[in-house]
């Protein structure tokens, strides 16, 4: 099973793209995480906030392939223990079915884009900054990875 994360946002800074490194190259290649990153949609002065994320909504659907899981992260989704995130993994791979997680910019995910995902996952009641998701939804991943298979990491 391969994990892409479709993030909005680029040119981040140093400390994201390590940290998001730092857990991604733990993972086998069976339980792989791509990171692709979808330009922020237009900000300009007058900024149109509706407008940009509908840029950024058309921009992701047009990378999604069709066959995968989608899974948006949302601040009022379901909250998962790591261990129900470890549930979930086993439940995607036996699916059979790659996993692609959505990641909004600053204004968040174009709802009619976050309802049609198959899951809503809330990693906090807190809104988090979305460059901190990237690394904590690494660091979540090879945790529960970790778990699956009896590493001692998880404790
Ligand atoms: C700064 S937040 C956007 C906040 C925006 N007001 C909203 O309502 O979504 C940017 C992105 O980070 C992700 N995000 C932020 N906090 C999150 C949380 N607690 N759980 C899951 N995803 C979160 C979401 O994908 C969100 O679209």
């Amino acid at each position: 099973m391969r994990v892409r994360l479709l993030a909005v946002g680029t040119r981040m800074p140093v400390w994201v793209n390590e940290g998001v490194e730092e857990y991604r190259k733990r993972l086998p290649r069976d339980f792989a995480l791509e990171v692709e990153e979808i330009s922020p949609g237009q900000r300009g002065k007058n900024a149109d906030i509706p407008r940009a994320i509908a840029q950024e909504a058309e921009r992701i659907r047009a990378r999604l392939r069709g066959d995968e899981h989608v899974v948006a992260l949302e601040v009022d989704g379901k909250p998962w223990s790591t261990e129900q995130l470890a549930q979930q993994a086993e439940a995607w791979r036996f699916a059979g079915r790659d996993v692609v997680l959505l990641v909004g910019g600053p204004d968040g995910i174009e709802a009619g884009l976050s309802l049609a995902a198959e899951q809503r996952w809330s990693l906090s009641p807190l809104t988090l900054p979305h460059p901190l998701v990237r690394i904590l939804l690494a660091e979540q991943l090879y945790r529960a990875w970790t778990l699956m298979v009896g590493h001692p990491y998880h404790r």
